[in-house]
This record gives structure tokens, sequence and C-alpha cells, in this order.
């Protein structure tokens, strides 16, 4: 196996700064990747949280002017993962979240932030380092959408590109006027096989149209961001570029989400002995004044609150929730609206409905640990981890049929028809009533132990770790490079 050297480009990773999916998937796919003889390094901004952890990092390279103030490159190890930390305080020492001020605005120099940190994975690409010049450049999302762009304009040779897309609402978009301060050639912006987009530009646009290839993080949602609808813009684009696009699934980090070692839940259980799941969920219940019931399904949401997750369906199905006798327990935040409605359901349902506003990775696991069913009732979900998580811990997945969920979820109504045994429910369409449909058919489900106990079995069964997904990942850098010559 030819050793394959990639740098990782992205703007959140696992265990050191996260805000959701993409950072877990950065955290894990290095560390399974090693397995596939790729040596991936990852490069992040340096925000505050990163710094403090990585107080012993080396400095490998300093710049009075980066990008408008004094700027550093520093090397360090952090769990496993070899990081590159772009250490640029005007930039990135701020505090709180890396995209946006308390109040939930963007920064309003996020352009000049993640230019600055695409431009050195450019520069990196180019041998920057020499101890590590890579085969390839992988950026993740539009926070690192420049790097393919840089790395084309240079001009000069220069490593393979991935883009991979984590979610395609999400485009980067800022004024063309900003080409000028991030160092790009200003016909770049008005090209459109270049940044253009709708008199402006998006750094998600540049990765898509300059990579050399493009990943999406579901095969399903390959096809879905093809369409018009899907693409959310870029469907014309993904469609011309369809023969460098593919789709490879996600997995978790099997250590990190591991029901037999698992540091924050109340009881410890095997993948053959699920009696311990019972005590978890009354810990489960008492956390969330939910009563304690063990005969009342006890659903979860682990999930950021936005239209996207399909949220705002799930309230319409209330009715539904009380009327079968069902528990609900919701861990979330984002959007206000949705906040306030949980948070009103919640007080005017005491025993019945629990919700915490926040995010919490201690009471995520419990959830895991001690619902019966998890929902994610997604518009759309480029994979999805929650449903992973899910399936490791024996909670049984409900999902709307979209994206990864479609992938990862064998509906009880498919089984006979695959050769693969069913680990949970999909609903279509993604409205209140086709979820409302699936929520009485898992109730009744629950009621015949046998049945649950085979859904939940065939779910701890389905692998979910990054073994083979960090295999196709490693295939793809072997066949980009053998390809480039
Ligand atoms: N309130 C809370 N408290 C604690 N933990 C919380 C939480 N809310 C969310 N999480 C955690 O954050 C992660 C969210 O991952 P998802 O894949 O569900 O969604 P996200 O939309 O962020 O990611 C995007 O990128 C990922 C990675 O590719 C894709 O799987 C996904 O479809 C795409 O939308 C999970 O690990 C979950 O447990």
């Amino acid at each position: 196996m030819t050793p394959v050297r990639v740098l990782a480009v992205a703007s959140e990773v696992y265990p050191i700064v996260k805000t959701g999916g993409l950072a877990d998937v950065a955290g894990a796919l290095p560390l399974a990747l090693k397995a596939h003889g790729v040596e991936m390094r990852t490069l992040m901004p340096g925000y505050p949280d990163v710094m403090r952890r990585l107080a012993g990092a080396d400095e490998i390279r300093r710049w009075p002017d980066y990008f408008g103030g004094p700027g550093r490159l520093l090397a360090a190890s952090h769990d496993g993962l070899d990081l590159f930390v772009l250490d640029v305080p005007h930039l990135y020492a701020r505090p709180g979240n890396p995209y946006v001020t308390a109040e939930g605005i963007d920064w309003p120099d996020n352009g000049l932030r993640f230019a600055a940190l695409s431009r050195i994975a450019a520069d990196i690409g180019h041998g920057l380092v020499p101890a590590f010049v890579p085969d390839v450049v992988h950026a993740h999302d539009w926070q690192a959408g420049l790097a393919p762009a840089y790395l084309h304009y240079d001009g000069r040779p220069r490593p393979g590109t991935v883009m991979t897309i984590h979610n395609m609402a999400y485009q980067g978009k800022f004024d063309r006027d900003l080409a000028n301060a991030i160092g790009l050639p200003r016909d770049a912006t008005f090209d459109v096989h270049g940044l253009e987009y709708f008199g402006g530009i998006s750094f998600l646009k540049a990765g898509l149209q300059l990579a050399d290839r493009i990943t999406t993080v579901s095969p399903t949602y390959a096809r879905e961001i093809q369409s018009d609808e899907g693409g959310m813009g870029f469907g014309g684009l993904l469609r011309e570029r369809a023969g460098v696009l593919s789709g490879i699934l996600n997995g978790i980090d099997t250590e990190v989400w591991n029901p037999q070692t698992d540091p924050h839940i109340a009881y410890r259980f095997g993948t053959n002995d699920l009696t311990f799941r019972a005590a978890n969920k009354a810990v489960l219940q008492q956390q969330f004044n939910l009563d304690s019931s063990d005969e009342a399904p006890l659903l979860g949401v682990i999930s950021r609150l936005s239209w996207q997750k399909g949220l705002d369906l799930l309230l319409e199905t209330i009715p539904t929730i009380l009327g079968e006798g069902m528990q609900l327990a919701l861990l979330g935040s984002g959007d206000r609206d949705l906040q306030d409605r949980y948070q009103a359901v919640a007080r005017a349902n005491p025993g019945r409905i629990g919700v915490v506003i926040g995010y919490d990775e201690i009471l995520a696991h419990l959830i895991q640990a001690g619902s019966d069913a998890l929902i994610v009732p997604s518009r759309f979900e480029p994979c999805g981890l929650t449903q992973l998580c899910a399936l490791r811990y024996a909670a049984v997945p409900i999902v709307s049929r979209v994206g990864g969920l479609e992938d990862t979820i064998i509906d009880i109504g498919e089984a006979d028809a695959s050769d693969r045994d069913a680990t949970g429910f999909k609903f279509a369409p993604v409205t209140a009533d086709a979820l409302s449909g699936a929520l009485r058919k898992a109730n009744a489900t629950f009621r015949n132990k046998g049945a649950w106990r085979r859904l939940q079995l065939s779910g701890l069964a389905t692998d979910v770790s990054w073994r083979n997904r960090a295999g196709d990942y490693a295939a793809l850098y072997r066949d980009l490079i053998a390809r480039r010559g």
C-alpha cells in the first residue's frame, strides 16, 4: 500500500471545537484512515478553545502581517490527531461560536477569516512545510472552499483536491469586492466557472467548481443535490460535474460512542444484554422530569433546531405522541421560535414532554442510551449522525426518507424485500401526517416486545464505524493521485 499524505481543512474538529456533525467527521476520519495507509493532518483556525487546549504547540512559521495582523502556523498533536493550527488573533481570538457573534449574527469578516484558512492550506499544498507536503488537499464545507480555488489560480504544480459537502445550505456567500483583500484574481469573481454566484461570490461554489473531486456524505444526498431543489442553486453545476461527484457514507467514532464503556451514561450495557437500558431510561425520565414508566415508549431527539431538521413537524405531532401514551425528551438549540414553542409544549404537558434547550454532549449520550426510539424528521439530511449513534445504542431510529437517513436505516416494511433485517421506521413525504403515521406504527411495534427487540438487535449488528467508509476515502485519494500522474 503506497502511503498517501492528505491535508484536511476544517473549521471545527471534535473533540477540540464542535458545533455540529462536521466536527465529528473531521475528528474521526483521520484516525480511521491510518489503517488504510493515509497520513492525514488537519488544518484548523486557532480559536481561543483551540489555543487553550494546544498550549504546547510548536511554531513553524510566523508572519508580521497575515491578512491584516500578525499570524503564526503551529503544529500539534491531540488525541491521536495531527494538526496544523492557524493562529491569527485578529481573525480568530473571539469568544464563543466559531462563526457567529453572541447575538447569533455572522461575524462580518467571515469571508476574510476563512479565506485566510484556505490560503494557508494552499501554501502547505505548495510545500510550505517541507516535512509534510501533501498529495491531496481535502476541503470540508464552504469554510475551506477557497483552498481548491487558490491552488487552481496559483497556476503552479499542485496536489490533488477534494471538496466535501456536509451541508449544501451553507454556501459562504460574499461580496465580490472581497477578491482583492483575499488575493484572488478579480477575473475569478466574474467567471461563472469560477467563484461568481448571483452577482457575488460563493466559497462553496469555488470548491465545487474547481476541486478535482467532489464528495458528499451519502449516495442518496449525492443524487438529491443534482436536482434543482436539492442543489439549492448548485444543481446545474453538480449535474455537469456528476462524473467527479460521489457519496461516501459517514461513520461514527465507535470508541466515543460505545455503550459498553461510555462514561457519560448511568448504566453501561453490552450488545447481548439490553437489560440496563431500562435503568438508563429511568434516569433519563428523571432528568427530563418525565413520569417514571417503563411501559410508555420514550422518544428522544438530539438536534440543532433549524428548518433542515424538520422539528416544526414534530411539534405538530404532539397530539399523536400524547394520544398514543408516548413520552418525548428533546435536547436541542438553535432557532429561537422553535426553542420557545418546545418549552411551551413542555410546560403544558408536565411528565409527558421534557425539553432541554442547549448543547450538552453528556446528555446526548444519555438520550441515546435511555430512549426507546430516536426521531430524525429532517427535510434534508446529507448523512445524519444521531441515527447512527442510535443504532449503536439500541434506540430504534424513526427517520424521514431523505439523504443519508434513507441509506442508513432499513424500514420495517422493507426488510422482507431486502436480505437485510429492519432497523427502524422511515416515513415519506416529510410531513407531520406521515411522521404521525410512523409514530403510531412504532408504538404498535413497541407493544410487541419480541419485534421491538429484533429491531434493536439488528441495529446493534449494523456496522456504523468508519472502518470501511475510510477505505472508500483512501481509494478515492489513491485514484485521484494515479490519474493526475
Ligand atoms: N443540542 C445538542 N447537544 C449535544 N449534541 C448535539 C446537539 N445537537 C446536535 N448534537 C450533536 O451534533 C452532531 C450533529 O450531527 P448531524 O449529522 O446530525 O448534523 P449536522 O447538521 O450538524 O451536520 C452536517 O454534517 C454532518 C457530517 O457530515 C452530516 O451527517 C449531516 O447530515 C449534516 O447536516 C451529532 O454528533 C449530535 O449528537
